[in-house]
């Protein structure tokens, strides 16, 4: 059954605790369909958690959340429809990229001959195809990245999760991997995209949410979250980003920096 046509992620108070830790506070958002939504926020703010509750890799301590139509707690119906990268793509060094892709659309049960022309498709894409029949272990992390990105969307899902993609790439590769997303959204993919880069999450995603200490912070388009509330300038994405994860106690030393 093709989902309903709700959002393509909806999560409830969505908590993940590490013992004391907790990684993933009460989370609460919506994702809609064919958009891309820029996950921010700084280092250990909970997104690779929140990646891992939603794609069924780690159990929420508490909350629901459904992707694609379908509850997180429904492992098999959820993973037909999602592709994750994370941040380590998961590629086996004694394969060829191709035989990595090949063995990944096995698993997702794409019939040969049309895995076969996404696979050279996309090969050619990321300009990947001269080096396709090496093993991955002589892979720069560049390639490597490549291939992991190949693999998550190769099944064509409707929602992937794509931590930190252009991680590793040259620029040519960056762009591509840029171009790349936006088609995947123009063919109405989700995407939920993590990463540091700003500039690639100001020029894709059509809604930000900030996570920072596990609490969503911030939600909005990138716009609006670059306008300041209070005299309606913009500023960057990146100096929007930093007053909305600003601890407290950084607020002397900011206030020192704007008086010099
Ligand atoms: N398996 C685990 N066991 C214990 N603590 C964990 C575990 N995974 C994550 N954490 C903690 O949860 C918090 C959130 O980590 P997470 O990896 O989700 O952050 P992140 O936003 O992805 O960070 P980064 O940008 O550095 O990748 C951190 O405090 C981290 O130490």
């Amino acid at each position: 059954m093709r989902p309903a046509d709700g959002p393509a992620i909806e999560t409830d108070g969505l908590t993940k605790r590490y013992g004391e830790t907790t990684a993933v506070s009460e989370l609460t958002m919506t994702v809609d369909r064919g958009t891309v939504y820029g996950f921010l926020g700084p280092n250990g703010a909970g997104k690779t958690t929140t990646m891992r509750m939603l794609t069924t890799l780690t159990r929420p301590t508490s909350g629901t959340a459904r992707v694609a139509g379908h509850s997180i707690t429904d492992r098999e119906s959820v993973t037909p429809h999602i592709g994750y990268l994370p941040e380590e793509p998961p590629v086996y060094d004694e394969l060829t990229g191709r035989e990595q892709l090949e063995y990944a659309a096995g698993l997702r049960d794409i019939p040969e001959a049309e895995a076969a022309e996404r696979i050279d498709a996309l090969l050619e894409r990321f300009d990947l195809r001269a080096d396709a029949a090496k093993r991955i272990e002589d892979y720069s992390k560049g390639m490597r990245q490549k291939v992991g990105v190949i693999q998550a969307v190769l099944h064509e899902p409707d929602v992937a999760f794509l931590d930190e993609p252009t991680s590793g790439l040259d620029p040519r590769a960056a762009r591509t991997m840029r171009e790349t997303i936006a088609d995947l959204a123009d063919r109405e993919m989700t995407i939920l995209l993590s990463t540091h880069i700003l500039p690639v999450v100001d020029e894709l995603a059509d809604e930000i949410g900030v996570i920072h200490d596990g609490r969503l912070v911030a939600e909005d388009d990138p716009e609006r979250l670059k306008t300041r509330a209070e005299t309606g300038d913009t500023r960057s994405l990146e100096d929007a980003f930093l007053e909305i994860t600003r601890d407290p106690t950084d607020e002397g030393r900011t206030r020192e920096r704007a008086a010099e």
